[in-house]
């Protein structure tokens, strides 16, 4: 371990050592190390929002011009560097090299979209019903933003927290989760270099329980973002009411995936297993619930159990690979105990259910599927968040939207059909913040607002313009 580089908290525009650092594991190759990463303590959290808060009111009023430049080279070179940050992406998490390089480039055009957002925020001009009085409406930011991320979307997640925030002229404190420091650090390497004050934008890493929580009850936070588990999301929320701070939570889903009778068979299975094992299904899109209705239900199930045999499972720097290792031996813990469940609950396994031996040592899991199952049963409604799906059958489509809905979640929700009349219907019906028709239920476009309905979410949604519901606070002028 001699020659492992380590890696540092930015804080106030210094780069902070630790007395503990964090080694960061490939889960495709537990011998292979990253690098370590330090480990904030509370004291480095409260100095870091004191940097923020410091830096703020000039962050305000900076020049749009200014802030749309440093963020515009933030984006550009997150893009030029797309194959080396996707190659980090691809050791720290585990995605294929294909994936993390899409998901690189996708974190580059999130921050050049907010350079652009910086020079487009409008108010509004009207009239009061007091005659001789005129109404200004306009947008102000937050303050100082405390964000949580996950490690299932390194570099994108931070991207479309942090981008808006600075866009719309907050401060901001992050901690990216602890499995995956890498691609957070390396966006702080690049903010440091672009022209952003002192203060400005803050890294600090550590776990959840210490780090995390210390942002969540920071005495200067004025709002936290937060994306990962229901549990966690819904004990930050929690403080953050209690307290009357502005909270946003992304979490869990059970995303359905219907198939009808009338459904293309070829586009069909190709879109559900891509919603189902691309990524290793540690996507919160990720579809692990295919609805099929009886017409198709036994050509379908056949031809996707044939697809699956085709995906090959390994290295996810290796050429050729479809899916990845599971992040971690807790997440593949996690992942084995539903399988197990599954067969305990009577669903039968139509293949995969076990772990895949590799050149390397890492989490390797074979992609399962669950067939006849239920909608009672635990792998049907809970979120299991790996390479593991069921599908029920249903007598037609009123049933299956039915199913679909019967769910504590509403993230996002797919229909297979060339039936115009039911796509539609569909799209009306069903209870999720993003709905899919012939597309998977998970990739989603930067630009336009990404969230759900009931458990998966809460507060305003992300990305695109609709980002500045959360990260700014309106103000109403009366001029007389
Ligand atoms: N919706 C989504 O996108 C995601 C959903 N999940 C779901 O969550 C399950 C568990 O994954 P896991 O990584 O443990 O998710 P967590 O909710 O534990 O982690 C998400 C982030 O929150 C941090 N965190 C953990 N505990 C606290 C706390 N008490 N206060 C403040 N922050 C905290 C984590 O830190 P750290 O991990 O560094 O300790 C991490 O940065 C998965 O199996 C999956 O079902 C997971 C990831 C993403
Ligand atoms: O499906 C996507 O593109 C985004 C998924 C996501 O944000 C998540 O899993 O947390």
């Amino acid at each position: 371990m001699a020659d492992v580089q380590r890696y540092d908290n930015y804080i106030d525009g210094q780069w902070v050592g630790s007395d503990r650092y964090q080694a960061n594991t490939n889960p495709s190759d537990l011998s292979d190390v990253i690098g370590e990463y330090a480990q904030a303590d509370a004291g480095q959290v409260e100095q870091a929002f004191a940097a923020a808060r410091r830096a703020f009111p000039a962050w305000a009023t900076f020049g749009i011009q200014a802030r749309a430049d440093a963020l515009e080279k933030v984006g550009v070179e997150i893009l030029a560097r797309r194959e080396e940050l996707g190659t980090l992406l691809a050791r720290e998490e585990g995605k294929t090299l294909p994936e993390a390089i899409g998901e690189v480039a996708r974190a580059g055009n999130i921050f050049k979209y907010f350079a652009g957002e910086c020079l487009r925020q409008a108010g509004e001009t009207l009239q009061s019903v007091r005659p001789g009085v005129g109404v200004e409406v306009t947008r102000e930011p937050l303050g100082v933003i405390g964000l949580i991320t996950p490690w299932n979307f390194p570099i994108a997640i931070p991207a479309w927290k942090i981008a808006p925030a600075l866009a719309f002229g907050n401060c901001v404190v992050i901690k990216p989760a602890d499995l995956v420091p890498g691609c957070a650090w390396a966006i702080a390497e690049i903010i440091s270099r672009a022209g952003f004050p002192a203060g400005v934008f803050n890294l600090v890493m550590g776990r959840g329980r210490e780090v995390g929580e210390a942002i969540v009850n920071a005495r200067d936070v004025d709002a936290v973002s937060f994306t990962g588990s229901v549990g966690v999301g819904r004990g930050i929320a929690q403080a953050c009411v209690a307290r009357g701070t502005k909270v946003q939570l992304e979490m869990g889903g059970k995303n359905p995936q219907i198939v009808l009778d009338d459904a293309d068979l070829k586009v069909a299975v190709e879109l559900c297993t891509q919603s189902a094992f691309y990524s290793t299904g540690q996507r919160c899109t990720a579809s692990s619930r295919i609805i099929v209705t009886e017409g198709i239900y036994d050509r379908f199930v056949e031809a996707m159990v044939e697809r699956i045999k085709k995906i090959k499972v390994g290295p996810a720097l290796e050429q050729g690979v479809d899916v990845g290792p599971v992040v971690s031996e807790a997440q593949l813990e996690q992942d084995l105990r539903y399988i197990e469940i599954g067969k305990q609950e009577g669903a039968r396994l139509a293949c995969g259910g076990e772990r895949v031996k590799c050149g390397t040592e890492g989490y390797f899991l074979a992609p399962t599927l669950f067939v006849d199952s239920n909608p009672s049963m635990r792998v049907s409604r809970e979120e299991i968040f790996g390479p593991v799906a069921n599908v029920v059958k249903v007598k037609d489509y009123d049933e299956a939207l039915a199913m679909a809905n019967d769910t504590e979640f509403g993230l996002s929700a797919g229909i297979c059909t060339t039936s115009l009349k039911h796509a539609n219907h569909f799209k009306r019906h069903a209870q999720a913040g993003m709905v899919m028709i012939n597309l998977p239920t998970a990739g989603v476009d930067y630009h336009v607002p990404f969230g759900g309905r009931k458990g998966s979410s809460y507060g305003p949604r992300e990305q695109g313009r609709y980002a500045q519901e959360f990260y700014t606070t309106v103000k109403t002028t009366y001029i007389g």
